[in-house]
């Protein structure tokens, strides 16, 4: 099939209309009004985020996707609590976020374990540093664990587990203290493709079985809609919502979506929104000024091509 006969992403089937239906049935966990940020630099001021509006509903999965500086992760800082907004709000439950709190769940990509701490020592940390008992917090540690597939290696250091396995255990991690919402930043960037798509079906099976809403922010397309009920497309210079996709491939999903009409129309459209092909991000002309002057060294009939 080519590019001229794909659907649009608009078109819903009947069942993934009746489950957006239901999803705009359910409460709004997070909210996200008139948002900004400036950063002050000595070199003038960066309007990181400009009039950021969205908002999610419980058990919803949400993607955040954009160019490179369009601000994704000073938003999900900004609602993790780790940085200030500028402008607008953001309520979790109503509430404005000021600060970090335990009905936030992170992970980062970086593998923010403790080294010093065995993995289930790694899950009790923050129940323990919120009051519950060592038993209780083992308990708990123990219950995560056996959910992302980890309790044999309860007693196992960070630097003996592969990649996929401790950001298994960040996620275990995030989860014990049972946040309302995991705010995820490219959690899986730094594994390798196959680990990578591993990673992306068990987050699903955890987010099928537990009551927790995601917000994930990503740069890689397919990865945004094999997870997300909806994408957040963000532009840069300044970062602002560029549009809001509902995803329209049904639930459940699995890898040989990828190449189904729905799923090829949706990832037509981002790539059109994403890579625009006229358009140049200022960031790429910054690029073109310091290309590098290419000259050979090699024979004039040493070809490799
Ligand atoms: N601490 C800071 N001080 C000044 N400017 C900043 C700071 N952090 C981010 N910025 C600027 O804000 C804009 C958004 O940055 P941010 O890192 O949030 O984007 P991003 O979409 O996450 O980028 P990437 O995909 O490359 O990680 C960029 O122009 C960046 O240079």
């Amino acid at each position: 099939m080519n590019q001229e006969t794909l659907p649009s992403h608009l078109d819903q089937s009947p069942e993934v209309r009746a489950r957006f239906e239901r999803i705009r049935n359910r409460e709004v966990i997070l909210e996200v009004r008139g948002l900004g940020k400036r950063y002050r630099t000595p070199q003038g001021d960066t309007e990181a985020l400009k009039g950021i509006d969205f908002s999610v509903r419980r058990r919803e999965f949400v993607c955040v996707i954009g160019p490179s500086g369009c601000g994704k992760s000073t938003l999900i800082r900004i609602l993790a609590g780790l940085d200030q907004h500028t402008d607008g709000e953001a309520l979790l439950d109503g509430k404005p976020i000021k600060g970090p709190g335990q009905d936030r769940g992170m992970v980062f990509q970086g593998y923010s374990l403790f080294p010093w701490l065995t993995v289930k020592k790694n899950v009790m940390f923050g129940p323990q540093m919120n009051g519950r008992g060592r038993d209780e917090a083992e308990h708990d540690a123990m219950m995560w664990l056996d959910l992302v597939g980890l309790e044999k290696f309860a007693d196992a250091y960070p630097h003996q587990l592969s990649g996929g396995m401790r950001q298994r255990v960040a996620i275990a991690r995030a989860l014990v203290n049972q946040p309302r919402i995991l705010l995820m930043d490219e959690p899986f960037g730094a594994l390798d493709a196959q680990t990578r798509a591993r990673m992306q079906t068990h987050l699903i099976d955890i987010w099928k079985n537990i009551d927790i809403t995601v917000l994930f922010i990503t740069h890689d397309l397919d990865e945004a809609i094999y997870l997300a009920d909806r994408i957040l497309v963000l532009k840069a210079h300044p970062g602002e919502v560029q549009e809001v996709i509902e995803v329209p491939v049904p639930r459940p999903r699995t890898p040989g979506q990828f190449n189904s009409p729905e799923f090829r129309a949706t990832k037509a459209r981002l790539e059109e929104l994403i890579h625009p092909a006229a358009e140049h991000a200022p960031e790429d002309e910054e690029d073109d000024k310091v290309k590098p002057h290419l000259i050979r060294l090699t024979d004039i009939n040493d070809n490799v091509e």
